[in-house]
């Protein structure tokens, strides 16, 4: 008899549910559900509340919403029975966080809370805090704090320690009366379970927490703000548990909702990016993950005994992506989005001209003109800072650059630059882990970049001289988040054991790789060495221009 588990992705504009064979990993039946309130950066749902600049917040109903909808529909749609589903599982945006009182009540939905901005979920690219995070990251590094360079020695914005900071300096009253301080992904789980628990996941990358020393110290937090002393005790307190853990059985409530069964397992929650990585069947060291879209996020798991010090990697957890390991997570912060950049604000008319008479889109065309292009021969190179650099500089004042125009020089020429300077940022990153005992012996790929630009990957391959597998799933991380759903159950109730059963059994890659070409990878060799020159010059400190470039506006 085929068991089944259901995967839930909580994206940024919209959730989806996945039901997926437990025998292969193949999904069955899939639906997406837009939120309703969908991003909330103007107003709050009551329009007559402005949000200020850089705010980015989301309507937790919008959640239950995707529950209510998409679980029924993917059971309606495959005509499986419901009793056949060994687990569920989810994985969320992170950084995405709320205040919730004692009965795990959004503050946001309370009527004396509800017209405060803070009381409501701030989503992930909520950048407001940033204030308050430089001022995190100053006392820490004042403080010679060790739990920086887990962080590549700056902690983002997007997390949680500067999301509530900002909380308890701006709206004082909110942070008061908040019970705790969750994760959407752990608070959703709360919903299906009625158990709270913080998964060690978005626990580790996202609120500094680390499984030998905790929280940062009482003391730091003190140092910070005094009304923050007492603050891993009570508004972060929560059990951490790692992947895979069964967070409780679905209640009766859900059970009526969803059309699932009462007391189903339910895994804890988990990061859309880090739940990829068992989907692609990577549950060992030296495989990088590459979830390559609007930007790219570089997972890589390393040895169980000891933890790497990498510049500039996001953040290091152990069991943070595969029980048992430590996984380190770096990033670029602008991939697709660059060649986004470029076709909708650069290209010449003539490109769209063409491309409309041949009834394909810019992106396609331009690939097919670059592709017929060697390496070296546009005679360009590109530093692929359009959105910042994340890592291994971790530095949000650089800007994009390129260099060796000519008059002759041609819009497939910039495009190909620009993939194959996105392809030398992470070749930058994978040199940043291999060089300090992380290896880095092939590549995975997942998202939508490795399905619509095979140039791009062919172009990573050869400049960073490694295999490339491609996933075989459409929603790789609900397929991850399935396959920890299915652990939760455990063997004995249809499901697996442990992750590492499940990403044997239902992990897919395709079967046609990504090679290095040998000649390609010669001259990129070169080409990357030049590369390495001028990101250095521009980006450590030598010249400044991009900086101060950036202040005049
Ligand atoms: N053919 C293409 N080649 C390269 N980039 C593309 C192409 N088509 C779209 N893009 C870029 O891909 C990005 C979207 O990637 P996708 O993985 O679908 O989204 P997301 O990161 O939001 O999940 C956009 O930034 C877009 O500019
Ligand atoms: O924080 C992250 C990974 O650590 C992600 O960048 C964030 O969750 C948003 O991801 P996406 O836009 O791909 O859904």
């Amino acid at each position: 008899m085929t068991r089944y588990a259901v995967g839930i992705d909580y994206g940024t504009q919209s959730g989806r549910a996945v039901l997926v064979s437990l025998e292969n990993g193949n999904e069955i039946a899939d639906h997406v559900v837009e939120y309703p309130h969908g991003v909330m950066d103007q107003t709050l749902p009551n329009k007559n509340i402005k949000l200020g600049h850089e705010w980015a917040l989301q309507h937790p109903a919008d959640y239950v919403d995707v529950i209510r909808q998409a679980v029924p529909a993917v059971l309606k749609t495959s005509g499986i029975n419901p009793e056949d589903v060994a687990g569920l599982g989810i994985d969320f945006t992170a950084s995405t966080m709320l205040p919730i009182d004692a009965e795990g009540v959004p503050l946001c939905w309370k009527d004396e809370y509800k017209n405060n901005p803070h009381s409501w979920v701030k989503l992930w690219k909520h950048h407001a805090a940033q204030p308050y995070a430089n001022e995190i990251n100053e006392l820490a590094e004042k403080r010679n704090e060790r739990f920086l360079q887990r962080y590549g020695g700056k902690l983002s914005s997007e997390w949680m320690l500067a999301k509530i900071y900002e909380t308890l300096a701006e709206a004082p009253d909110i942070y008061e009366n908040a019970d705790l301080f969750a994760e959407a992904a752990d608070w959703v789980i709360l919903q299906l379970t009625g158990s709270f628990l913080r998964n060690s996941c978005t626990a580790g990358y996202k609120a500094c927490w680390h499984k030998q020393d905790g929280y940062p110290s009482q003391n730091f937090f003190k140092d910070i703000d005094p009304r923050l002393e007492d603050i891993i005790e009570t508004k972060l307190r929560g059990e951490v548990v790692p992947l895979g853990t069964k967070a409780g059985g679905l209640t009766e409530e859900m059970a009526a909702i969803t059309g699932l069964p009462e007391g189903l397992a339910v895994a804890v929650g988990n990061v859309d990016a880090h739940a990829s990585v068992p989907a692609l069947g990577v549950v060992e060291e030296g495989k990088m993950v590459m979830t390559m879209g609007t930007s790219i996020c570089h997972m890589v798991l390393g040895k169980k005994e000891e933890e790497m010090e990498v510049e500039g990697m996001c953040g290091v957890v152990e069991d943070g992506i595969i029980p048992g390991y430590y996984g380190y997570e770096a990033g670029q912060s602008a991939a697709g989005d660059i060649f986004g950049w470029y076709v909708d604000h650069a290209a010449p008319q003539y490109v769209f001209q063409e491309a409309q008479e041949r009834g394909t889109n810019v992106h396609a065309l331009l690939e097919e003109r670059a592709a017929k292009l060697a390496p070296g021969e546009s005679g360009l190179l590109a530093l692929d800072w359009w959105n910042g650099n994340r890592s291994v500089l971790v530095d949000t004042e650089l800007s994009g650059m390129m260099l060796g125009f000519t008059l002759s020089t041609k819009p497939e020429e910039v495009y190909r630059a620009l993939l194959e300077g996105a392809a030398f940022g992470t070749r930058m990153i994978i040199d940043a882990f291999d060089h300090n005992g992380v290896p880095v012996n092939e590549l995975y790929a997942c998202g939508g970049l490795p399905q619509k630009n095979p140039l791009l990957m062919q172009i990573y391959a050869d400049v960073t001289n490694r295999v490339i597998k491609i996933a075989d799933s459409v929603q790789t991380p609900a397929l991850g988040a399935a396959m920890f759903g299915a652990v939760a159950a455990g063997a004995e109730a249809g499901g697996y054991n442990s992750i590492y059963e499940a990403a044997e059994k239902m992990g897919k890659i395709k079967k046609e790789y990504y090679t290095p070409v040998p000649e390609n990878v010669k001259m990129y060799e070169k080409i990357y060495q030049e590369y390495s020159r001028l990101y250095n010059y521009f980006g450590r400190g030598e010249n400044d221009v991009m900086r101060r470039l950036k202040q005049w506006r």
